[in-house]
């Protein structure tokens, strides 16, 4: 199986999807909706607790993904866990054969659905990069060298279109000095603001891949705006409320389409996120002609070199 690592090596168009862990047990969905992405995207995401919601466990459903034959990217936030547990946690990947973690700092607790619970933030995401450098230099945080370092891939989150620029801009780059090989960024809706990051961004000698979220319903439109911060652009919004409860879904699909369209030529990649929604993500790559054309993943047609 070629890796995401390799991938990003050898420069090619990268696309990567993220798929919701169950709220319980029951992983039929989830692996249904993985199944689907099987040779379509090179990496999938496994979310740790999103929004502060209690979701199954990241590590576990890593795991399932890879016995899959997918290449796990599994998300490691410092909200639940404190040091022990996070490096904890990072070895345990190790061994699971799981070598990609997206480091974040993670929504702050009372956005969720449990917020009597008590946030951790131990550590933040450049905090947590710099714990995987040093596990992958064979070294605890404390530099207290341990038995069999690991060989993880660190990446994070980067927010593109924030307003200004230069606190994000300044996060990010404190996220490639502790050692972030790729960036997944925030749902993208202002191709022209997101080609303002790129022109930042692309002075560091990292991959961006550009996040694009399905906006299944208006309901979800206007979660996004209320609970993360996600600008969305009122005139999606007055289409998706156009469009009534039978149009929604095929007028965020187009919403989606366009926006690849126009960012696909900025950046080294794509990362698809559908919260729930996973399988039109297939759709969606053979719309915007995504899809390999032969066996496994090659160049994708239009995709930019950098
Ligand atoms: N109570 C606390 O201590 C908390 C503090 N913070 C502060 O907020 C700031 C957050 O900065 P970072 O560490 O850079 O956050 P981060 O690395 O977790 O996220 C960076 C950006 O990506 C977005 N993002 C988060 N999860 C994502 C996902 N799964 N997919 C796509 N995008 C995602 C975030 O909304 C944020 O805009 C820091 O200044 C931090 O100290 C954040 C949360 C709680
Ligand atoms: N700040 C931030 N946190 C995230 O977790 C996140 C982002 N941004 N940006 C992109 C995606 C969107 N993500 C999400 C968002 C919500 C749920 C979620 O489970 N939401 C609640 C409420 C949904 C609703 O009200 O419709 C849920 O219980 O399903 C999951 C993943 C994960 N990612």
């Amino acid at each position: 199986m070629k890796t995401l690592r390799d991938a990003l090596e050898s420069g090619e168009f990268i696309l990567t999807a993220e798929c919701l862990p169950p709220k319980g047990t029951d992983i039929a969905e989830f692996c249904s909706h993985a199944r689907r992405l099987l040779g379509k995207v090179h990496a999938v995401n496994v979310n740790d607790n999103p929004a502060a919601t209690l979701h199954a466990s990241p590590l576990a459903l890593s795991k399932v993904l890879l016995d899959m034959g997918h290449d796990p990217i599994c998300q490691i936030t410092g909200r639940d866990r404190n040091r022990l547990a996070i490096q904890s946690d990072l070895l345990g990947l190790h061994i699971l054969d799981i070598r990609n973690v997206l480091c974040l700092t993670g929504d702050d607790i009372t956005l969720g659905n449990q917020k009597e619970g008590k946030a951790v933030f131990d550590l933040e995401s450049v905090e947590i990069l710099q714990v995987v450098r040093s596990l992958n230099e064979g070294k605890e945080m404390t530099g207290k060298p341990i038995q069999g370092a690991t060989a993880l891939l660190p990446g994070a989150a980067v927010s593109p279109e924030a307003e200004p620029l230069e606190p994000a801009l300044m996060q990010f780059g404190k996220k490639v000095e502790a050692g972030a090989r790729f960036f997944q960024t925030q749902a993208v809706f202002q191709p022209d603001r997101f080609e303002r990051f790129m022109a930042q961004a692309r002075k560091s000698n990292v991959n961006i891949l550009a996040g694009v979220l399905l906006l299944r319903s208006l309901k979800m439109a206007r979660y996004v705006t209320e609970h993360l911060g996600i600008f969305v652009p009122e005139r999606f919004v007055q289409k998706l409320e156009r469009a009534g409860k039978e149009g929604e879904l095929e007028v965020g699909i187009e919403i989606a389409l366009g926006l690849i369209e126009a960012i696909r030529g900025k950046c080294d990649g794509i990362h698809l996120m559908a919260i729930g929604a996973e399988e039109q993500i297939p759709v969606i790559l053979e719309r915007a002609g995504l899809l390999p054309k032969g066996p496994g993943l090659k160049k994708a047609a239009g995709g930019a070199d950098g």
